[in-house]
Order: structure tokens, then sequence, then C-alpha cells
């Protein structure tokens, strides 16, 4: 079934606000669902751990195992993997990991810091979390990228263990996948996934180790339990669904950029595409370029369901336009298909990655242009950044006074202890001021 209505809508229409509202949200009832299936997945594995995580694999991934060490892929698998790929593919992965690693190296920070006049030490320690459950989606597609963008940027911190989850429906165990995590140094792999894999990296299990932080994206099951366990660890951000944003002049070919709007809806049909454009006929020549070129895609009707229900051709009155209303939508991936992309750029302010002029698709980033394809969707490109290496180091504040500037800064520390009327922060400071002053 590959009948598509796409909704057209105009920016300068009365009611536009609303239906790009409606168009952006997520049904209700799909939340609730979600988050209640969500919470009681959670509770279970926290409960119950290795026995819960069992039943639940069984029963949303078809995989039945007596024990939980079936559900563990050991270093010599994933070394078997990579020696077993075609040659063309295990090319393409190491290329794709060189990509990434250079990318992310630029990204590292180290610690610094700086002395007073009086000789007081202020700075910053930068540190490696210690271990991390990275999370590659596996339910409707294999991600071996997914591998590559999530450990690359961890091992270029220093993570000293890397846990993977990856979910394995009926067991079908996607080769490319172990090989991409042979190739980045992941440490451990488990074929879980859903919320089920979510809560035993958070809360452990007897098999599963807890980790200090989640990252990687996921399906709407995956995202909900990530926001639900954060506090208990930390997470990346909410990478869920995927969406493409497309400005585009009117002047690139129309095939292009159905293809481009398919390239994300083929990933879950709550992946969202949007075009926006001040040129009608342009819609018009995308929508008959969508109708021909939907019947020769074999996800077909995943993309279907994807524009039909989440997908939008917009009409806006110039570029201008198209930009303010971009920034509204903060999407995921934002491509600009215009003569002049940087001047366009100048106006972008929340997009998780920017993909600029006709030739940059965006399928590029998803694979090995360098950048790290992990990002913030569903508008929270407002606050959130692609992964990187700064999501696996964390800070510590360095500060060491000199008996000098223990002095100087205890009288300005005892005045506003005293205001705050808390005596023992007062008199800690106190007992260090030069007493002959
Ligand atoms: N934002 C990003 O950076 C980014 C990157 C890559 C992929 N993605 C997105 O990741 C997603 C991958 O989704 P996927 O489904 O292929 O794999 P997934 O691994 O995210 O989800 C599969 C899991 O979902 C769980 N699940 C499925 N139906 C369920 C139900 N009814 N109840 C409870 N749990 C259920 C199962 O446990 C299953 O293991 C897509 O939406 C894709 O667009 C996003
Ligand atoms: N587009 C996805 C991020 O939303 C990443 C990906 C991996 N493989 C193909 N695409
Ligand atoms: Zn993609």
């Amino acid at each position: 079934m590959t009948d598509i209505s796409i909704t057209r809508l105009s920016a300068s229409e009365a009611g536009f606000d609303d239906a790009l509202n409606r168009l952006l949200a997520w049904d209700d009832s799909v939340d609730h669902q979600v988050n209640e299936s969500v919470r009681h997945i959670l509770g279970e594995v926290k409960l119950r751990g290795d026995a819960a995580v069992m039943e639940f694999t069984a029963k949303f991934d078809q995989l039945e195992v007596a024990s939980m060490a079936e559900l563990e892929m050991s270093q010599a698998r994933l070394e078997q993997a990579l020696e077993r790929i075609p040659a063309d593919q295990r090319d393409a992965l190491e290329a794709a990991a060189d990509r990434i690693r250079d990318y992310h190296q630029r990204q590292r920070q180290d610690s610094w810091q700086y002395e007073d006049a009086d000789g007081t030490v202020l700075g910053q320690k930068v540190t490696p979390l210690d271990r991390v459950g990275i999370y590659v989606p596996g339910g409707k597609a294999a991600y071996p990228s997914s591998v590559l963008m999530n450990a690359l940027p961890a091992k270029v911190a220093g993570v000293a263990e890397i846990i993977m989850v990856v979910p394995t429906p009926a067991g079908v165990v996607n080769d490319m996948v172990l090989a991409a995590a042979a190739i980045a140094g992941v440490d451990r792999v488990f074929t879980l996934g859903g919320a089920q894999a979510v809560g035993a990296l958070a809360y452990g299990t007897e098999t599963v180790p807890a980790v200090d932080k989640i990252v990687g994206p996921g399906n709407i099951f995956v995202a909900t339990a990530k926001r639900e366990v954060f506090g208990t660890v930390g997470i990346d951000m909410i990478a869920g669904p995927s969406e493409i944003l497309v400005i585009c002049d009117g002047q690139t070919d129309p095939d292009w950029i159905a293809m481009d709007l398919f390239s994300q809806a083929e990933h879950d049909e709550q992946a969202q595409s949007i075009l926006l454009s001040p040129d009608a006929a342009f819609l018009d020549a995308v929508e008959a370029s969508i109708r021909k070129l939907v019947v020769t895609m074999e996800r077909g009707e995943i993309i279907a369901r994807s524009l039909t229900d989440r997908g939008a051709l917009i009409q806006v009155k110039d570029l201008d336009e198209a930009a303010e209303v971009s920034n509204r939508i903060a999407p995921e991936h934002l491509e600009l298909s215009v003569a002049d992309p940087q001047a366009l750029a100048e106006k972008i302010r929340h997009a998780g990655a920017i993909f600029l002029g006709r030739y940059t698709a965006e399928a590029l980033g998803d694979y090995c242009a360098g950048p790290n394809h992990v990002l913030p969707t569903s508008g929270t490109a407002r606050f959130s950044s692609p992964l990187g290496v700064y999501d696996f180091q964390k800070r510590s504040s360095l500060i060491g006074f000199s008996a000098a500037g223990a002095d100087r800064m205890g009288r300005v520390a005892s005045v506003l202890a005293r205001g705050e009327g808390l005596t023992a922060h007062a008199r800690s400071a106190e007992y260090r001021l030069d007493q002959d002053q």
C-alpha cells in the first residue's frame, strides 16, 4: 500500500500556526500508551532484572532464550563478523570510522587551570565517564553506522568501558553491526532493545552492568525510556524518530528532493519529512516525484505512512519566512537546497545539523561526512546538540587557595555566610584569615 495523501499548507493562510502545531505534535493517545507501557517495562526490569529482560525480549523481539548468556555476543563473535563481511562493506565501515574519528578528535576538551596573582589556583579537570551504554537501534532496520556514531566519540573521550545494546528481532544478527562494534572497540554487546534494554543499562541486572550514561537514538519507546531513567543515569538527549526539513528555492531537481524526503521517512512510520518552498509549482513537481518514486522503494509502505501521517509540503512567502518556520520546527536535519546556503544558514538558530547546498544530501551525514548522526528530534534542537565527545566527558572544578588568597576571599565569604545565617560556613573561612591583619 503506497497511496500517499500529503498535507499541503501555506504559511500565509489563516490557521497555519495551529495546523503546524498539530503536524509536529504526537497523537495524545500514542503518547499515553507509550508512556504507560514504558513505565511498566522499566518497573519490571528494575524489580526482576534478567528474568524481566528475557520476557520482554521474547515478547517484543520474538527472541526466546534460556539464559541471558545467549544474549551476549563475545569479542570472538565480533571479530568473526569483521572477517566475514564482504571487503567493500569492511572498507566502507573503516572509511566512515576514520572520518568520524577525525571530526570528533577536534571536539576533545582538555583540563585547564590558571593562577591568580596571590598564588591561588583555579581550573577545571576534565574526566571521561567510566562506563557508558550505547543504544543502537535495530527494530525496523540495522544500523552499523549508529554503532560508529555512538562508540567513536566515547573512545575519543577515553571512556573506559562501552556496553552496547542492539535488538535482533527473531534472533537475526546483522554482521555489519557486529563488525562496526569490533572496529569501534566496543567492550560488551548485548542483543537487547527497546525500553527493556534502557532499563537494564540504567538499573543493572544480574548480567548487564549498570552504566553512568545512556546515549544513542531509537524509536519512541527508546526515547521515552531514556527520558524516564534520566536522573538515575545521564542521557545524551531525546533522539527519537528521524526528521528532515528541506528548504528549497525551487531550482533543485524535484526527484532529488523527493528522495531526500524519503531518506528519513523510510526509517519509521513516525519519522517526519517536510518541504518548505516559496515556489508553488515546485511543490507540485515534488509531489508528482513522490508519487512516481514511492512505488520504486523497497520500504514504500513505511514511506507512504510516514509522509501521509506526518509529512507536509508548505508554501512560504520567501526564504526569510522559510527560515522563520524552520526555527519554529527546530528540525533534526535541515537541508538548505538553495543558491546561497551560507546566507540562509545565518538565519537558522535551531537545527541538529545543517546541510549546505544542492549537492549535500542529508544521507551522507547519516553515514560518513564525519559529524555525528545522533541528533536531537521533536524540537529539542532548541536546547540540545549533536552527540559528541563532550557527552562522554565531565568536568570538576579545581580550587586551591594560597594563604594570601584564603585571607582575601575568606573575608568576602565570611560576610556572605553571615548574611545567609550560616555560621559554620563563616567560621570555617574565618579560621584561615591572616590573624595579624
Ligand atoms: N535521531 C537520531 O539520531 C536517529 C538515528 C538513527 C535512527 N533513528 C531512529 O531510530 C528509530 C529506530 O527504530 P526501530 O524501531 O527500527 O528500532 P529500535 O531499536 O529503536 O526499537 C526497537 C525496539 O522497540 C521496542 N518496541 C517495539 N514495539 C513495541 C511495543 N509495542 N511496545 C513496547 N516496545 C516496543 C522493542 O523492544 C524493540 O526491540 C527510528 O525511529 C529512526 O528514525 C534516530
Ligand atoms: N538518519 C538517522 C538519524 O536520524 C541516521 C541513519 C543511520 N542510517 C541511516 N540513517
Ligand atoms: Zn537516516
